[in-house]
């Protein structure tokens, strides 16, 4: 059996190893437009903000491992289009060489492209997206030079945030801008995005929400960004006002989702049963929102590149849903979540209820300390639990996974109100803020 991986990062390299590993008589093609393979985004923020010292270990593999195990990969080559009835994907290597590729079972991993707002002066050199490895090195080289005082970040949203971090570790002046009255407004309600929002002004970074870029000015060279409240000096503009599904080579001929995910199963079959969709380009089966929902990040890019592979070799494999976990760490504030917050949870047309449940991590005697924000999201009626929120100065991160997993199993909050959680001082109270919260909901 034939199999064609068009994209190979995150989602296409899980895909393309379980297929490799597991199945030996597997025929694997590997085609991407990119120079490189597994970069982790994630890294751009750390080392543009000089978190770490560089971006080396930011690629987790590359092309020649996948050659070793037999697979034939085509890097700097686009696929141009895709015959579904031929079962023929056609390509183009930058050196304009093209050729075919036929396939028994074609993968599309083919990810997700940054929401360009189409304002007058977006084509000005310093304005700039950030989602491959080289948009990550071009900001690098603009933050590098010293004329560059003034930075502008559109969209206060996971990269926004970060990204503006990494500038005002630069020395850089940093506005924040968002369309919402407060970052991160995605995932978190008011009572954590607000203190996300004070952690960002007391470190420097002006907050400009409910306020949209309408252009860009400049000659040659940005250096003015307008917006619908004022017009501001810029040097370095970012924008990160979110992704959309990259769905260029299957819309004409696959169902789509509503935001034009490629709509898939739970084996990450798309309405052409020889065609597999995985990661970015994809919907998930949100366990919060019993429901088909997009998310998009790495680890469900890598679980459903693991689904749809063994699917593909022979093993029936159902993907299990997901809870869109998910981490934030900024100046060394802790934020994480899982499932749904309330607003979301009403956005979508939940009737939940919540609790909420603020303490210090560690009894009071203890040296090392600091508060902790939890709230548990859950149906009114079910009284399933539907979310968690957790902020910190602490490492609250292991904290979440079993709110994921309870959103998974259809726990209900009661059940967690006597629920067996260890105590140690080293660690928490006797009478912990899981507990605490669960007993004080209604
Ligand atoms: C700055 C940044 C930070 C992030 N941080 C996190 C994080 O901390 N945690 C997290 O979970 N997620 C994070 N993400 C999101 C995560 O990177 C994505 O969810 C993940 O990359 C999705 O993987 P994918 O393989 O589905 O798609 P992509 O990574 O978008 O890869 C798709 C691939 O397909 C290729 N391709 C597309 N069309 C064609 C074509 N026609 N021909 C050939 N090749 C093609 C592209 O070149 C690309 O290599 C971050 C993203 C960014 C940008
Ligand atoms: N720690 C993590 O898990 C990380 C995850 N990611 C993922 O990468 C993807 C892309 O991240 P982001 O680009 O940050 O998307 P996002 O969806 O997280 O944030 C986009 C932000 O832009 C705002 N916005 C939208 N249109 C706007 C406009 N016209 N003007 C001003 N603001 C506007 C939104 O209100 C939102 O706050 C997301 O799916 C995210 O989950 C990215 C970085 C880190």
């Amino acid at each position: 059996m034939k199999t064609v991986i068009i994209g190979t990062n995150h989602a296409g390299i899980a895909a393309a190893n379980t297929l490799l590993d597991t199945y030996p008589d597997q025929e694997v093609v590997m085609i991407d437009k990119n120079t490189n393979l597994s970069y982790l985004g994630c890294g751009t923020a750390l080392w543009v903000g000089r978190q770490i010292d560089s971006y080396e270990n930011l690629f987790y593999t590359n092309k020649e491992a996948f050659a070793e195990k037999g697979a034939r990969i085509s890097l700097e080559t686009t696929v141009t289009h895709v015959d579904f009835d031929k079962k023929i994907v056609y390509c183009e290597k930058n050196d304009g060489e093209t050729f075919e590729e036929s396939y028994d079972k074609l993968i599309l991993a083919t990810g997700s492209v940054p929401i360009s707002p189409n304002l007058p002066g977006k084509d000005l050199k310093g304005v700039n997206f950030l989602k491959l490895f080289q948009d990550g090195q071009e900001v690098d080289r603009q933050m590098s030079d010293p004329n560059v005082k003034n930075v502008a970040v559109i969209g206060a949203g996971y990269i926004g945030v970060e990204i503006a971090e990494a500038a005002k570790r630069r020395g850089k002046e940093v506005k924040l801008f968002d369309a919402e009255p407060t970052s991160l407004a995605s995932y978190y309600d008011d009572w954590f995005t607000k203190g996300m929002d004070a952690n960002l002004e007391k470190h420097g970074i002006e907050l400009h929400y409910e306020e949209l870029a309408t252009a860009y000015k400049g000659t040659d060279h940005v250096d003015t960004l307008v917006t619908d409240k004022g017009e501001y000096p810029v040097d370095l503009v970012i924008n990160a006002i979110g992704f959309r599904p990259n769905n260029e080579l299957g819309k004409e001929h696959l169902e789509l989702f509503a935001n034009g995910a490629y709509q898939v199963d739970r084996h990450q079959q798309t309405s052409d049963p020889d065609v597999y969709a995985i990661g970015d380009c994809a919907i998930v089966y949100s366990n919060a929102l019993q429901a088909e929902a997009y998310i998009a990040l790495a680890t469900n890019a890598v679980r459903s590149g693991i689904v749809a592979a063994h699917n593909i070799g022979g093993t029936p494999l159902e993907s299990i849903g997901v809870q869109g976990s998910n981490g934030i760490s900024i100046f060394g504030y802790n934020m994480v979540s899982t499932g749904l917050s309330v607003k979301m949870a009403e956005k979508n047309g939940l009737k939940v209820s919540y609790t909420d449940f603020e303490d210090l991590q560690r009894p009071g005697f203890m040296k090392e300390n600091a508060k902790v924000k939890i709230r548990i999201v859950y149906e009114t009626e079910s009284r399933r639990v539907v979310g968690a929120q957790l902020a910190s100065e602490e490492d609250i991160s292991m904290g979440i996974h079993m709110f994921s997993l309870a959103i998974e199993e259809k726990v209900t909050i009661d059940k967690l109100k006597l629920l067996d959680i260890f105590f140690l001082p080293h660690f928490n109270q006797p009478y912990n803020y899981i507990t605490m919260a669960a007993l004080s909901a209604e």
